[in-house]
């Protein structure tokens, strides 16, 4: 039986681990060719024709292309992989992607790629001296793999893998490459700029560490011609778009050929694992597939802006059960109980601000906690604890904790903190870009408004999120004061009656 694995386990990009450093040192990136087109379901980021603040990557393809497709097919069946019920094909969504040659069942298992196929830290090196430096380093697993797939690329056919490393877009879609200014300027209502500027400082970081403690030391080894920033950008945004962890190979991670063709679909609930007893990678179709159909998989249940950090699209609107919003929540700096408020955050691994997500279906029970700590007064600091406890979500209980004199306090905080986020998505949705440099170079220009509709299809359901939420908190707080106004007429009409 397949072992199919759950959600995050095994989706492509698993969150960045804690960022993958080198041991002993701390710390571990935007401009493109991309043309502007709408595609049916979502929008992505493509490449623009050559030209504008390109990409100077002299491997990997254009992804409109589908020659290289067509030899990575070929050369993945001469090389082991069964024959396939699915065909490379252009597609409505996702550009390039996997289209049923025949109807599928419900349940059917695909793809069986031999692991003899996929990429893992374990792969041999084509540069062997490359491979024994990195790995005498004890170089981490994300690391390691971004440094191999550059020195693989470079090698161009002397790697056994050139002729999939010629089918991987030259130009990954994703936020490492939007410059500071574009993330400033298009995501300023989100917090996903904030996380886009973590990453690209993250993979800035990760290359300075390995530059200072391996390549320099190493300059005929790794180049920097070939080992350089721009070079390192290419490969982790290949890595955040392509790479699967699989559960059942105790959470190995992979560049799986022939399976990272897949497309995304937010409502497909299926997964790629190891199959033991098929000794491949493979994944069950949760729903049935017409010949012709396009065949979809999971990433995960991310978020639109998680989507777009790392796969460089955005769902239709709508579409997305999984979606969230980050909404930031922080203590008020006049608090007579700041400091204290502030230890029993700490205490629990907790900053202010901090960000909680909110969803279409509401908020969670940390999210309450930390409001009714930024609510609470001096005389319920013997609570601070628990509420950090249970911000943090280390509470036992799955009711959370409950303050009933703090309810109305609590909802009226957290719907200042909506309306509040909510100000700020309407300014950069409703007044547009005033900030938008002017440029006479078109496809400078179509790059622009391809990031812009990302940005405004981001953030219109990032806000459908808040308005929702804020409905949802005017009612319970519209009732909550209309049954205390019942409680009091009431009050008054027996006070009235003994009088
Ligand atoms: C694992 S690859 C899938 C194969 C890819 N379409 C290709 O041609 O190489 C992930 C990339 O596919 C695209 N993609 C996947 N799902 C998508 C979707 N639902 N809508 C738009 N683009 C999608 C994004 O560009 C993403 O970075």
């Amino acid at each position: 039986m397949a072992e199919v694995s759950s959600a995050f386990c095994t989706s492509f990009l698993p969150k960045f681990p804690k960022l993958p450093v080198l041991p002993n040192i701390h710390g571990f990136a935007a401009s493109s060719r991309a043309s502007h087109r709408l595609t049916r379901c979502s929008i992505s980021a493509e490449p623009m024709p050559s030209g504008t603040s390109s990409s100077t990557i002299p491997w990997g393809c254009e992804i409109e292309s589908l020659e290289s497709a067509f030899a990575l097919q070929r050369w993945l069946s001469e090389s082991g992989l069964p024959p396939q019920k699915m065909d490379i094909r252009r597609v409505d969504v996702g550009e390039r992607g996997l289209v049923a040659l025949k109807s599928i069942r419900k349940g059917e298992k695909l793809l069986f790629v031999p692991p003899s196929l996929v990429i893992t830290a374990d792969s041999e090196w084509t540069n062997t001296e490359a491979g024994y430096v990195m790995r005498s380093n004890s170089v981490p697993d994300w690391p390691l793999l971004a440094t191999y797939l550059i020195s693989e690329a470079s090698l161009r056919d002397s790697s056994r893998w050139s002729i999939y490393i010629s089918a991987l877009p030259r130009q990954p879609y994703s936020l490492l490459y939007w410059t500071r200014a574009e993330l400033d300027m298009y995501l300023v209502a989100s917090q996903i700029r904030m996380r886009a500027i973590e990453r690209v400082s993250d993979v800035t970081g990760v290359y300075t560490d390995l530059r200072a403690r391996i390549f320099s030391k190493h300059p005929t080894v790794f180049p920097e011609e070939v080992f350089n920033l721009e070079t390192f950008k290419w490969s982790f945004g290949i890595l955040f778009s392509r790479l699967v962890r699989l559960s059942a190979m105790d959470g190995k991670v992979a560049l799986v050929p022939w399976a990272d063709m897949l497309n995304h679909n937010s409502e497909v609930e299926t997964f790629l694992d190891y199959d033991k007893s098929s000794r491949g990678i493979v994944f069950s179709t949760d729903r049935v597939y017409q010949s012709g159909e396009q065949v979809f998989i999971s990433y995960g249940k991310k978020s639109n802006g998680e989507l777009l950090l790392s796969y460089g699209f955005v769902p239709k609107e709508g579409t997305n059960p999984n979606d969230s919003v980050e909404l930031s929540l922080s203590l008020e700096k006049n608090d007579k109980c700041y400091n204290e408020k502030v230890d029993a955050l700490r205490k629990h691994g907790l900053s202010t601000p901090q960000q909680f997500p909110l969803q279409i279906t509401g908020w969670s029970l940390e999210m309450m906690a930390y409001a009714y700590l930024v609510v609470s007064s001096s005389d319920m600091r013997q609570r601070f604890d628990e509420m950090a406890a249970c911000a943090a979500g280390k509470t036992k209980s799955r009711m959370g904790i409950n303050y009933p004199e703090l309810e109305e306090q609590t909802l009226q905080f957290i719907l200042d903190c909506c309306e509040s986020s909510i100000s700020k998505y309407s300014k950069f949705l409703e007044g547009g870009s005033p900030l938008d440099p002017i440029t006479a170079n078109v496809q400078e220009a179509n790059r622009r408004l391809l990031l812009k509709q990302l940005a405004v299809a981001l953030c219109t359901s990032e806000r459908r999120i808040l308005f929702r939420a804020q409905y949802i908190l005017r009612r319970r707080l519209r009732d909550i004061r209309s049954g205390e106004l019942r409680a009091l007429t009431i009050f008054n009409g027996f006070r009235k009656l003994f009088k």
